[in-house]
């Protein structure tokens, strides 16, 4: 697209360049990820800003560039390329958003547009939703933490939600390929910095509210988390919200109560009732009845443990009937019998006749449900390994250490991902919450060779905060680490030990 083009409805100064004549092959805002004949969008961030890096941009083949107040640096640097265009203008979101919906003009495309936000339960209330889409036959892409999903293909996103670039990429491929839904996960963060401007939602879903994200960079306080939770809504022309959490009445009370509700416990638009544990060999199942308005109650198989994984079906139910017909309420396949998430609850072997599971909890409420889900089913004991991340909220650190100690027979305090702090500073914020009986190995995968060997038959070892994570951060250094391949390794050296 020509860059004359991609500027309609934006007010702006050309420094430099014609606009009439410059291709734009993407839109990109940041120096690195630079391909030939982008355009570099120059934001101002909370540590850095885009002109730093205007020569990496040039080298990698940027054809135009937009900035606030080109300055004398950039002059330097800029005009002794005057094939390239200079753009001055203001670079807001909303800048950043009428430029993308300019260069992937979806606006008229039948594409239902979903969001999820939620302390919790987001990616897989998300992977829940789209499994009905697609078991029922209308294709359907999601983007969220574990990455953006079309058809047989999974793609790295930079974050929970993506930058509003990639963002919008990632809908027109989506629409490119015939989808008629789109799920994304909306953090607040995203809401916060603009990721989602431009965007209007056809159903916004909430799961829940706890305190989290805050201090780092993230959050101020609780109350700056729950107003850009709340803000979201704005963007929604419906909303589904969970009766289970008190949070969903201020945000229907701002929505005048347009609103649709679900519940794992009560009555509401949709609800789960007679919930029904069941141990199998290959996982830990629910049975519920599912109620969804006037429709007749269908039986749910659930192939995940604890009621909050109740209350993530419910929600996809919800949306799922919400968006379809009721005519033909009857012949669609509502089945999570064979459901699972990467790294959410996922069962990845049994070891010495206890099972281990991986998990992605990385605050005190998620691992309180988790180890409260575990302990319905009554194992032997409950081996907790954790570690908390670095540059993150420090309050996760001794709720989670607390919630370990009064929850597992075992805790085991590892590395997470450290990032730029140091694991002993984690290590004490830890320690602070810790009770009970405890080891602390450093070293990630010493640490789970270490507590495989400590289980007993009937044990529940949970491995928990990196999910379905594929690289561990320690010290700016991004390394390989997959625990799922570090299971399976000392399973086979046991296996061959015991046929020697
Ligand atoms: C607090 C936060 O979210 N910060 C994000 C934000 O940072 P920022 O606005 O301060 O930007 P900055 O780092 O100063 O950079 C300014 C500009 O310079 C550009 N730049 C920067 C460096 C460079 O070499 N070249 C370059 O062009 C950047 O691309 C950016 O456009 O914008 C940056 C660029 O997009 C993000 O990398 C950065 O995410 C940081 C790394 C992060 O850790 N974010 C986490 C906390 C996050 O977003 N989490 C949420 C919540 C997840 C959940 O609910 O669990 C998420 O949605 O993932
Ligand atoms: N509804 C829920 N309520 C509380 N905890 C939950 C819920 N659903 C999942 N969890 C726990 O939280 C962890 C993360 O779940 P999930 O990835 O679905 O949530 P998320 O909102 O996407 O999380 P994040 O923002 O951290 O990426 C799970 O591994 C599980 O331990
Ligand atoms: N979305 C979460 C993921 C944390 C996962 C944990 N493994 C860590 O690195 O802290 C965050 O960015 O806070």
């Amino acid at each position: 697209m020509k860059l004359d083009i991609l500027l309609k409805g934006i007010e702006y100064h050309l420094q430099q360049g014609s606009p009439e004549n410059c291709e734009i092959t993407g839109l990109c805002e940041d120096s690195r990820k630079i391909k030939c004949g982008n355009l570099f969008f120059c934001r101002t961030g909370t540590h850095t800003s885009g002109k730093q890096y205007l020569r990496q941009a040039l080298s990698l083949g940027a054809a135009a560039v937009i900035c606030e107040k080109y300055d004398e640096d950039s002059r330097r640097i800029l005009s002794s390329q005057k094939d390239i265009c200079v753009i001055e203008t203001d670079v807001s979101a909303q800048t950043q958003a009428r430029l993308a919906s300019n260069f992937y003009d979806f606006s008229k495309e039948k594409l239902l547009l979903i969001g999820v936000t939620g302390t919790k339960g987001k990616t897989t209330v998300c992977a829940m939703l789209q499994k009905l889409f697609l078991n029922n036959h209308m294709l359907c892409a999601t983007v969220g933490t574990n990455g953006f999903f079309l058809k047989d293909r999974v793609t790295k996103s930079s974050h929970t939600t993506p930058e509003l670039f990639e963002l919008y990429g990632f809908i027109a491929e989506a629409v490119k390929a015939g989808c008629t839904h789109f799920i994304a996960e909306v953090s607040s963060l995203a809401v916060k910095q603009g990721r989602i401007a431009g965007l209007t939602f056809d159903l916004g879903i909430f799961t829940n509210i706890y305190p989290d994200h805050i201090g780092g960079n993230e959050h101020a306080s609780f109350l700056e988390y729950a107003y850009w939770k709340k803000r979201f809504f704005k963007n929604c022309k419906k909303v589904l919200l969970n009766r289970d959490d008190p949070f969903s009445f201020e945000i229907a009370a701002d929505k005048n109560g347009i609103c649709s509700w679900y519940s794992a416990s009560v009555c509401a638009d949709g609800y789960a009732s007679e919930i029904e544990k069941d141990v199998e060999i290959d996982g830990l199942y629910q049975h519920f009845l599912w109620h969804w308005q006037k429709m007749p109650a269908r039986s749910i198989s659930l192939k995940l443990p604890g009621l909050c994984n109740v209350s993530n079906a419910a929600a996809a139910l919800s949306a799922f009937c919400l968006l379809t017909s009721d005519e033909q309420y009857d012949s669609y396949q509502l089945d999570f019998s064979t459901f699972s998430v990467r790294g959410r609850f996922e069962m990845v072997g049994h070891f010495q006749g206890g099972t281990i599971m991986i998990d992605y909890a990385h605050n005190e409420a998620s691992l309180k449900n988790l180890l409260e889900s575990l302990r319905a089913y009554h194992p032997n004991r409950i081996l907790c390994m954790f570690g908390c991340g670095g540059n993150r909220s420090a309050v996760r650190r001794s709720a989670m250490g607390r919630v370990s100690s009064e929850l597992a027979d075992l805790t085991i305090i590892t590395q997470d991902n450290s990032r730029d702090e140091p694991f002993e500073q984690i290590l004490a914020d830890i320690l602070l919450g810790v009770t009970g009986d405890y080891v602390v190995i450093r070293d990630r995968k010493e640490a789970i060779g270490y507590c495989m060997s400590q289980m007993r038959p009937g044990d529940l070892l949970v491995l928990v905060g990196k999910g379905h994570e594929d690289t561990q951060e320690i010290a700016g250094k991004v390394e390989a680490f997959s625990e799922r391949d570090i299971v399976e390794s000392i399973e086979k050296t046991k296996k061959g030990k015991v046929s020697k």
